[in-house]
């Protein structure tokens, strides 16, 4: 299920003047007893998005977005890995899950910063068990906020079939049962894609929202505000990233193309406020498919946002 590290992937051009390095020329492969940096890992799994009756593709999600963030310039300071990629085999979604929770939870030990590399939005929650898993020996009743970026609640009720539509239902699930807080807020959400059992369950379960049609240039200062009173209530951060919030001119590489979207130029204050918070443990970028890419585009949003997380490094 764990895969060779592969890094051939990391190409790209080389520049004869000093001082400009690529990614494909700075990063490593995770070796034991490496120093704390941002670590790659990929969680190569459609599967969610098979049993969400969605367009399959996305396993191949975690390579392209290598591929796109190869040639990027180098501006960190810190190192960062390669740590591979988990593989869902067929329908074995959950044990993939765990699976990636198992790699997940030591890196986040070690004090790496891990951006998991997906794969459908059943990432999330795979990435949400390997944080549980850092934290419960640690805290009783830790003050996680997940900041998710998409067009969908993926609030299903995972009582018909856990998919990449219920990742944030199966985390207040599993809240619930921990006695932990269920902080969630998503930014980007699409009235016309999700129904009012939907709208109804966000509410229930507390949910800080903003619709796509609200994040705008003259919205954007009120939406920061509000983003930052509910990081202002958390102790730790998870950021995740459905690149479906983007219009499908910007991301068309994705199970489910918006109509409408956010621009990543609005996308990205959002992002940065999220990277500057000091409290950010935990990323992941889910639901690139680049069969339905066009160019590379999606890949290159995907790896821009890596790069825009990790440039503080
Ligand atoms: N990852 C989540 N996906 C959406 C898919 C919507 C669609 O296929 O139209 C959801 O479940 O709501
Ligand atoms: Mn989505
Ligand atoms: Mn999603």
């Amino acid at each position: 299920m764990a895969n060779e590290i592969d890094m051939r992937l990391w190409q790209g051009r080389r520049d004869p003047e000093p001082d400009s390095d690529r990614w494909h020329q700075r990063i490593a492969p995770l070796s034991e007893n490496a120093p704390a940096g941002c670590t790659l890992l990929g969680f190569a799994s459609d599967a969610g998005v098979a049993r969400n009756q969605g367009r399959i593709g996305a396993a191949a999600g975690p390579s392209a977005i290598r591929r796109a963030l190869a040639p990027l310039a180098w501006h960190r300071e810190a190192p960062a890995f390669d740590a591979g990629d988990v593989t869902c085999e067929d329908d074995a979604l959950e044990a993939a899950q765990e699976a990636l929770a198992e790699r997940l939870a030591p890196l986040l030990d070690a004090g790496h910063l891990p951006i998991v590399l997906g794969g459908g939005h059943e990432i999330a929650y795979a990435s949400w068990c390997g944080l549980a898993r850092h934290l419960a020996p640690r805290e009783t009743r830790p003050r996680v906020g997940i900041i998710n970026l998409d067009a969908h609640f993926d609030l299903r009720d995972p009582g018909h079939v856990r998919s990449s539509g219920t990742p944030f239902a199966q985390v207040a699930e599993d809240c619930h049962a921990r006695g932990w807080p269920f902080r969630y807020a998503c930014l980007g959400i699409s009235r016309a894609a999700n129904t009012r059992a939907l709208f109804r369950r966000a509410d229930e379960l507390g949910v800080l929202f903003r619709e796509d049609r609200d994040i705008t240039h003259t919205g954007l200062d009120g939406i920061q505000r509000d983003l930052e009173r509910f990081i202002a209530r958390c102790d730790q951060l998870y950021l995740t990233i459905d690149l479906d919030v983007l219009p499908a001119s910007e991301a068309p590489g994705v199970s489910a193309p918006a109509a409408r979207g956010v621009p990543l130029a609005l996308l990205e204050p959002l992002v940065e406020a999220v990277r500057d918070s000091g409290k950010l443990s935990l990323a992941d970028i889910a639901e690139l498919n680049p069969d339905h890419d066009i160019d590379g585009r999606t890949a290159r949003v995907a790896a821009r946002l890596v790069h825009l997380l990790t440039l503080n490094g």
